[in-house]
């Protein structure tokens, strides 16, 4: 008999069609209690788990009894307790290389628009208000030449560096929990401390994960070190930003602009006074968001659910220890 997952994300057909080769699979549209309650025996039958975004807590593990892999069609993973997880030896699989050029290209556009103002002056030309030729109030920055700061040397990181160094000439220092040989020979960075990344960096670049450690890593007394012109942009995680302490530092002029793909609350809601600053880049969550890297990362997450329940975990296993 074929193993029972529960499955919370749409999939391309194709790729739910592997999946049933392998599974008896139950779709659901989320995680919520009352969508477990509903189809209560599926999940107390299921052994793997597929999906992304919805968060998988002990509550929802006590009502998974057989469950042995989850598999997320995401690289960060803090919407999975991984302690609750480890307790009960269910393994845990990412996408973690499928995804890492694409969300990089995200992080440039967020430097490119917020330093040449593209949003704002594109809206400015749909409104026509491009009546004649244009003066100093529709300038930018450049970005080729100044200094990035990376925090968060990962594989995005990295990524980011490359397009940096080879595209924009721009000198990179970056902060990480380790200094990376790779970053330092082939993108020339220097490896600082937060504070001195803070003070010197024309463009401040987020891309860590959410843990205990990054929550509001970045507050009032960070953005009080950066530049009065410092671009400050964020594609991690939004609570790594305290986010009262950015729109008091843009309304105030601590910071000249901020490019964001990621908020504490998401959807960011309507009223949110960053959406009323003509030098905030607001993105839905866009990083990884494009058709062919999104199918890479579905697909990748269906085999890596595939290998857990096999027990194989030689890549995109968080958790091979549990195994
Ligand atoms: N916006 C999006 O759509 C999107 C897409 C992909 C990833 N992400 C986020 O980006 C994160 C990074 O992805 P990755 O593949 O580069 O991960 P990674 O594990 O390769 O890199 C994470 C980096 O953060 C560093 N780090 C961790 N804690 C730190 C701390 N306290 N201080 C300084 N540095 C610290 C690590 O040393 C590492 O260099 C993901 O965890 C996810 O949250 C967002
Ligand atoms: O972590 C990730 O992969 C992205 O944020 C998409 O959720």
């Amino acid at each position: 008999m074929k193993p029972s997952v529960i499955l919370y994300k749409a999939l391309p057909d194709d790729l739910q069609k592997r999946l049933e080769e392998h599974f008896t699979v139950t779709q659901v549209k989320n995680l919520s209690p009352d969508t477990v309650a509903q189809h209560a025996d599926a999940f107390a039958r299921a052994e793997g788990l597929l999906g992304s975004s919805e968060k998988v807590d002990s509550a929802l593990l006590e009502k998974m009894p057989k469950l042995r892999a989850t598999s997320t069609i995401s690289v960060g993973y803090d919407n999975f307790d991984v302690e609750a997880l480890n307790a009960r030896k269910v393994l845990l699989m990412h996408t973690p290389t499928a995804l890492t050029e694409t969300v990089a290209d995200t992080l440039m556009a967020l430097v490119l628009s917020t330093a040449r103002r593209v949003v704002e002056v594109a809206e400015r030309v749909k409104a026509g208000e491009w009546t004649k030729s244009i003066g100093p109030d529709w300038f930018g920055v450049d970005v080729h030449g100044k200094t990035l700061g990376i925090v968060g040397m990962g594989r995005i990181g990295l990524a980011l560096a490359q397009r940096a160094h080879f595209g924009f000439n721009m000198p990179i220092l970056y902060n990480a929990r380790r200094q990376h040989k790779e970053a330092e020979e082939r993108f020339n960075g220097r490896y600082c401390d937060l504070d001195t990344l803070l003070q010197e960096a024309d463009y401040v670049c987020l891309i860590l994960p959410l843990t205990d450690e990054t929550h509001h890593l970045i507050g009032k007394a960070e953005f009080a070190k950066m530049k009065k012109s410092a671009i400050f942009i964020n594609a991690g995680r939004g609570p790594v930003v305290d986010e009262k302490a950015l729109i008091a530092a843009l309304q105030n002029g601590e910071i000249h602009a901020a490019g964001l793909d990621v908020f504490e609350q998401e959807p960011l809601p309507v009223d949110s006074p960053l959406l009323t600053l003509p030098n905030v880049v607001a993105l839905p969550h866009i990083g990884s968001a494009t058709h062919e890297t999104r199918y890479s990362m579905a697909s990748t997450a269906v085999d890596n659910l595939i290998d857990a329940l096999n027990g194989k975990v030689e890549k995109n296993c968080v958790n091979p220890q549990v195994k």
